[in-house]
């Protein structure tokens, strides 16, 4: 199959050569009919596939087909980080470079004003963090009365508990007659159930397993003391000499504090989390994306969506608490068919978030450990479970749904 194939406008064309994209990948060519033919879509694919250009030529397209005279706000792309926001829109600045259309992007942690100006010159298309998309909405910098195309980019995670109030908010904003577009590379089953209030008569398209990480990515399970994790992530990146990685921490402290500590061990490391002001967060992944950062620790605010071209390793070096988050954390890479390998430390005690992690995936992650680094199990351990957040949200949101509780069988 060919993009020329899926009948897209000349001018999408000529910006998909300039990129050298050969061919559409498989989520781009089953989503981008059913997206042209104006149906609401469900799409699930695994990281780094390209779901970005699935919705965005597909909607270009539909855009230029109106009659227009100006720029009116006919596309809103949802997206759950400032850094996920800048993205998207670079990738629709690229993808619409030789057509007429304009886009916008807004997102928290910077100044209104200049957004505001860049809405008042108007847009075709604009993407947002809910956030901020409702405080310039009360500030009427914007109106969302014309909008014909709504996309919730990492939906499952636009549409959590987390952004509930707003998203509802915003979509009581909206015309009623739209489409509507969701996509991700994880659902549950209460998005799915969900899905139904925000979608018509959808198509569900589902490219691979079900929440599967990319067949490209290699998992590998390390067990290790708590204590030791650093001087294993070290030992790790120094005598693999890894010339990048991305490693993910579960606090923002554990993440400065592994940065400063890299960087006494001579690795150029940064922070990127959700306490630094976002100066630091662009001066961080621009440094990593540039290759002046060799390692870039990180909370979950950089597991999703973010596309670090040709990045080899990743290192959890703390499990994410969210079961789900693991698949994006690892996607970032091993992207656009490259080989990933992703590693993942585990302390005794924290077995509990593997296997939440496992049933998310349908898959067993063998355990091993590194001579020299052997766990020390003779040294009692506490069981964490209890506070396993991924249980604690699966109940919470069950109770939103009205369902009932209960432990859920492994
Ligand atoms: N048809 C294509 N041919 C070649 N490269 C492509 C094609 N489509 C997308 N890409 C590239 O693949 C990379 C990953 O795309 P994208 O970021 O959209 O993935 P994704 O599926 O949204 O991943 P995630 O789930 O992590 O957000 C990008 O660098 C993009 O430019």
């Amino acid at each position: 199959m060919t993009f020329s194939s899926l009948s897209l406008h000349p001018a999408l064309l000529k910006a998909l050569a300039d990129l050298n994209y050969q061919a559409p990948t498989p989520i781009q060519a089953q989503a981008i009919p059913e997206v042209l033919a104006g149906k609401d879509v469900m799409a699930g694919a695994q990281t780094g596939t390209g779901k970005t250009a699935a919705f965005t030529l597909p909607l270009l397209h539909q855009l230029l087909n109106q009659a227009q005279t100006g720029p009116s706000l006919r596309t809103l792309v949802l997206v759950p980080t400032r850094e996920l926001a800048q993205q998207v829109y670079s990738n629709v600045c690229h993808y619409a470079r030789h057509t007429p259309l304009t886009a916008v992007a807004v997102y928290g942690g910077t100044s209104l004003r200049p957004q505001i100006e860049a809405l008042k010159g108007g847009a075709d298309l604009l993407v947002a963090t809910p956030g901020r998309l409702l405080d310039l909405l009360s500030k009427r910098a914007l109106s969302l009365s014309q909008v014909q195309h709504l996309v919730f980019d990492e939906a499952d995670r636009i549409l959590d508990l987390g952004f509930k109030e707003e998203v509802s908010q915003i979509l009581a904003q909206l015309p009623r007659q739209r489409q509507t577009l969701l996509f991700s590379a994880t659902f549950d089953d209460s998005i799915f159930k969900l899905s139904h209030r925000w979608l018509t008569d959808p198509v569900h398209i589902e490219v691979d397993n079900r929440n599967s990480a990319a067949v490209s990515i290699d998992q590998q399970v390390y067990v290790v003391d708590a204590d030791r994790k650093r001087e294993l992530v070290s030992y790790l990146i120094g005598s693999k000499n890894w010339h990048q990685v991305l490693l993910f921490t579960k606090t923002r402290q554990g993440a400065d504090a592994l940065a400063k500590e890299m960087v006494k061990d001579g690795i150029s490391a940064d922070a990127i989390h959700g306490d630094k002001s976002q100066g630091a967060r662009d001066r961080a992944l621009e440094g990593f994306k540039q290759g002046s950062v060799r390692a870039l620790v990180a909370t979950d605010v950089a597991a999703r969506g973010i596309d670090i071209t040709s990045l080899e390793y990743v290192i959890n070096v703390d499990l994410p608490f969210i079961a789900e988050d693991y698949v994006h954390r690892i996607g970032r890479c091993g992207r656009a068919g490259a080989t990933g390998l992703a590693i993942s430390l585990l302390s005794p005690g924290e077995e509990y978030l593997l296997e939440e992690i496992e049933a998310v995936l349908d898959q067993r992650l063998p355990q091993q450990w590194l001579p020299g680094f052997e766990p020390d199990f003779s040294k009692p351990v506490e069981d964490h479970r209890k506070n396993s957040r991924t249980a604690q949200r699966r109940r919470v949101k069950k109770r939103a749904q009205g369902g009932r509780t209960g432990n859920r069988r492994r």
